[in-house]
Formats: C-alpha cells, structure tokens, sequence
C-alpha cells in the first residue's frame, strides 16, 4: 500500500453538562473532573499507541481545548502548533440549550427528542437571540455568520470548508493531525469521511475523551471502515451511554 493520511478524531471529555445531562450546543462549559481524566487518559492512549500528533484543530469552545491541552500534555506533544475554529464547535442546538435533556424527552416524546437529538436534516427550534443561552453578542464569533440552531446537515455545510481549507492541507503535508472537537461536530466529519448516508448516521455515536484513529488512503477515504478506537472497550460501553442519554 502506498502513502497514507493519519488523522485522529478526539471528542471533548466528559463536561459538566454531560454529567448534568443537559442540552449543551454552543454554551461554554467546563470539563467535569472525569472529563479532565478522560482527556488526560486519551493522550496516554496516543503515546502508548505510538500516534503522535503533529498539529491539533479544536473548536472555540473550552472544553475541546482544555481536552486537546490535557491529551496532548499526557503525550509530550504539548507544543504542536494549534489552529482553532468555530466551525469545528458543537451543534447549534438552538432553543434546547440548557435544557434536561429528559425534561425535553417526556414533554415532546421519544420520536422528536430523537429527531432533535439524531435526524440530520430536523433542527431544534432556533435560540431567541439575547437570551440566557446565546452566543449573539460573544466577542468571539463577531462578524461570524453563526447559526441560531443547527441539524447535523448544517454542521456540515460550516465544517466541511475548514476540512478542506485547513485539515486537508495539512494531513497532504504528512502531518498526523489531531481533531479536537465534539460528539456531533465529529459525527460530521465521521459522515463524510465513511459516506454514511443520512438515515445510518442517525445511529452513530461518538464516545468522550477515546482517540478514534483513521488511516486515509492518496482519495482521503478510510483504510479501515469507521477508523480504530485507541481502547475499543472502554468506546464500546461509552458508546452505549452516549446513545441511552435522556432514558
Ligand atoms: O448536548 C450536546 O451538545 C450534545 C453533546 O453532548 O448532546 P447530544 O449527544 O444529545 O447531541
């Protein structure tokens, strides 16, 4: 086989959110102290496997960047250059952010917290701007043209330039890059990398602080089908957590 891409797929810890069990989109929370764990547990993950990052992409958000700090502090490779993005952010989940995500699942029933939760093309309704929960007036968007709420569709369509623009790049480079992002923003690259169509996605979940790792071949697609989890046990349970959250 000829020359291959290595990229790795991290999602954010545990946050203090998840643990709450609350819609979290855009809002920047925190790592719990198991989500700081689980950051620092997947950088050892990548030293014992030998992956050593030579770049990191995270989102604006914290508790990807404090992930990517920790992983990559528990790997020696604290000093890779780092490029960060807002369209590497969670989904905008609009209107639900903030709210329990079983409170939301008992007043509007299973099939639309799932639609909400999983359909690609059905967003939540969108955040009134100004509110509690907004991003409107963060500095850090500013001149940005962010959303009000997003399916998975949309985080495609705000992902996939800075894929192509930035990761792309730097992946033809020969670099072993280090995405640092979130359940459904990698859910996104995940679709597009595996071509998972839109129904089959609704299924895929991403675990917290576990290194998914794809070999690409000379066309970027998967030498092995939905990438390589540095510890498939621990993915295997998380998983399931993941997909259970709101029962
Ligand atoms: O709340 C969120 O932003 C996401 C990720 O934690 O939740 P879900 O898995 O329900 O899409």
């Amino acid at each position: 086989m000829g020359m291959t891409y290595t990229l790795v797929l991290l999602r954010h810890g545990e946050s203090e959110w998840n643990a709450k069990n609350l819609f979290t989109g855009w809002v920047d929370v925190p790592l719990s102290e198991k989500g700081r764990g689980e950051a620092t547990r997947g950088g050892e993950l990548l030293k014992e496997a030998g992956v050593n990052p030579d770049v990191v992409h995270t989102s604006l958000l914290r508790r990807a960047i404090m992930t990517a700090n920790l992983a990559l502090d528990s790997a020696d490779r604290h000093w890779i250059p780092v490029k960060r993005s807002w369209r590497l952010n969670e989904r905008h989940y609009g209107d639900l952010q903030g709210k329990d995500k079983k409170q939301v699942r008992d007043q509007y029933g299973d099939d639309q917290f799932m639609l909400w939760r999983r359909s690609y093309d059905v967003p939540p309704p969108e955040i009134e701007l100004g509110s509690e929960f907004s991003q409107d007036a963060d500095v850090r968007y500013a001149g940005e043209p962010i959303p009000r709420a997003e399916a998975l569709a949309q985080v495609l369509v705000r992902a996939l330039p800075y894929w192509e623009s930035e990761i792309v790049p730097d992946l033809k480079a020969g670099k072993t890059v280090l995405v640092a992002a979130h359940g459904n923003s990698l859910r996104a690259i995940v679709k597009h990398l595996d071509g998972i169509d839109d129904a089959t996605i609704a299924g895929l979940n991403i675990p917290t602080g576990i290194p998914l790792v794809y070999e690409l071949d000379e066309d970027f697609t998967p030498v092995t089908p939905g990438g390589t989890y540095l510890d498939p046990a621990a993915a295997a349970d998380a998983i399931a957590a993941v997909a259970n959250q709101g029962k």
